[in-house]
């Protein structure tokens, strides 16, 4: 009796892609650009180990689906950054992997041209470009690292990344962190729940061991050395926030008691803000009052902003796309956006002697 194909029934395809090799050879860091990530890594490393006591803040889009608009938030938070610098570090928000609740667009790298086409190569080349322009106009950048194999094309340009509130537990997101060079984000999981988020500070900073791919694309056993500089995201969920005070005391005892640093960020946005962009404002009000009124285990924020607020669902016809709107969650306007930075770079400003520790 001949043998039933057993393996890959739901397998439509397979396409070879570009090797990560290859992508940085048609894509190279420049001089510059290399600067930007090497100082823009240190930076957010001085500040968890609080040798620099500044605020670091992830800004940006909720995605990245227009480069140009993304290169005129850029500039936008160029010359912001510029006037806030003594008191807070910007690391542009530059999403491009989108975890689903269920299904959806699941970002520039999956369908750049949104419209189901998938063309993944082009959102390599155009994910890496977009970094390059980026890094080059010196502004350090912040990515969701969500597919395992994503880091290989772009993490030599990544200042900061964030493992979101739907892989926090996820033991490959956790092994792949262990081996990312610069420093981690973990978010705490959609239903609220810390401890997944604690865990993974206690499983990231190993070595682990697992299947990976080499710069040449080939399946390789990956050795890690494990990553120093992970840290937890409060980002509220189950239908509550999690930035007020007592949610970050007991986040701060919960991280002592595992015996990892007490370093925290809060994403203003989530279901810290009930997923109402307008919110965020307040929580980082909230946080800069915090801060002002001793806090000291709070050292960055995460917030999402784009040109124009609100956001908008991707139209069967793309010329109907308004520009500079979200295409993902609601976004902060522009103008929103500078007047809450500077507020609180206002409130961190004068807590800066303080929050330097020997
Ligand atoms: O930040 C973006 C979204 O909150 C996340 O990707 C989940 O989105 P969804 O619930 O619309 O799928
Ligand atoms: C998906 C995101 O957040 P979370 O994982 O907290 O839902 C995000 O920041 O884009």
């Amino acid at each position: 009796m001949s043998h039933q194909q057993l393996d890959d029934l739901n397998i439509e395809s397979q396409d070879v892609l570009i090797t990560p090799r290859a992508l940085k050879e048609k894509l190279p860091l420049s001089d510059q650009a290399a600067d930007t990530v090497y100082r823009g890594r240190q930076q957010i490393r001085d500040i968890l180990d609080r040798k620099d006591p500044r605020l670091f803040v992830v800004i940006g889009p909720c995605s990245i689906h227009d480069p140009k608009a993304a290169m005129e938030y850029a500039e936008r938070l160029k010359t912001l950054a510029a006037k806030v610098d003594d008191a807070l570090f910007l690391v542009l928000r530059v999403y491009f992997e989108k975890p689903r609740t269920t299904v959806g667009w699941k970002g520039l790298i999956n369908d750049p041209y949104m419209n189901d086409s998938f063309k993944v190569e082009d959102g390599l080349n155009i994910a890496r470009k977009l970094l390059l322009d980026v890094a080059d106009l010196g502004l350090a950048a912040a990515t969701e690292a969500l597919d395992p194999t994503t880091p290989q094309y772009i993490q030599d340009l990544i200042s900061w990344s964030a493992i979101g509130a739907r892989t926090t537990e996820s033991q490959t997101h956790r092994e792949m962190s262990s081996g990312l060079s610069g420093p981690v984000g973990f978010k705490n999981g959609t239903d609220g729940s810390l401890d997944v988020a604690v865990n993974a500070m206690l499983s990231v900073r190993h070595p682990h061991r697992f299947l990976g791919i080499d710069p040449d694309g080939r399946v390789a056993l990956t050795t890690t050395k494990g990553n120093q500089y992970a840290h937890v995201v409060l980002r509220g969920g189950g239908g509550k926030p999690n930035y007020d005070s007592v949610s970050v005391a007991l986040a701060e005892s919960a991280l002592e008691k595992a015996g990892v640093s007490t370093n925290i960020m809060v994403d203003c946005s989530h279901a810290n803000s009930n997923k109402d962009p307008g919110l965020q404002p307040l929580v980082m009000e909230n946080i800069g009052n915090q801060i002002l009124e001793g806090n000291t285990s709070i050292v960055g924020l995460m917030v999402e902003s784009h040109l124009k607020e609100g956001n908008q669902k991707i139209p069967a016809n793309l010329d109907e796309l308004e520009y500079g709107v979200s295409v993902t969650d609601g976004c902060i306007g522009w103008d929103t956006t500078e007047q809450a930075i500077v507020n609180l770079a206002d409130k961190v400003r004068d807590t800066l002697p303080r929050r330097v520790r020997d």
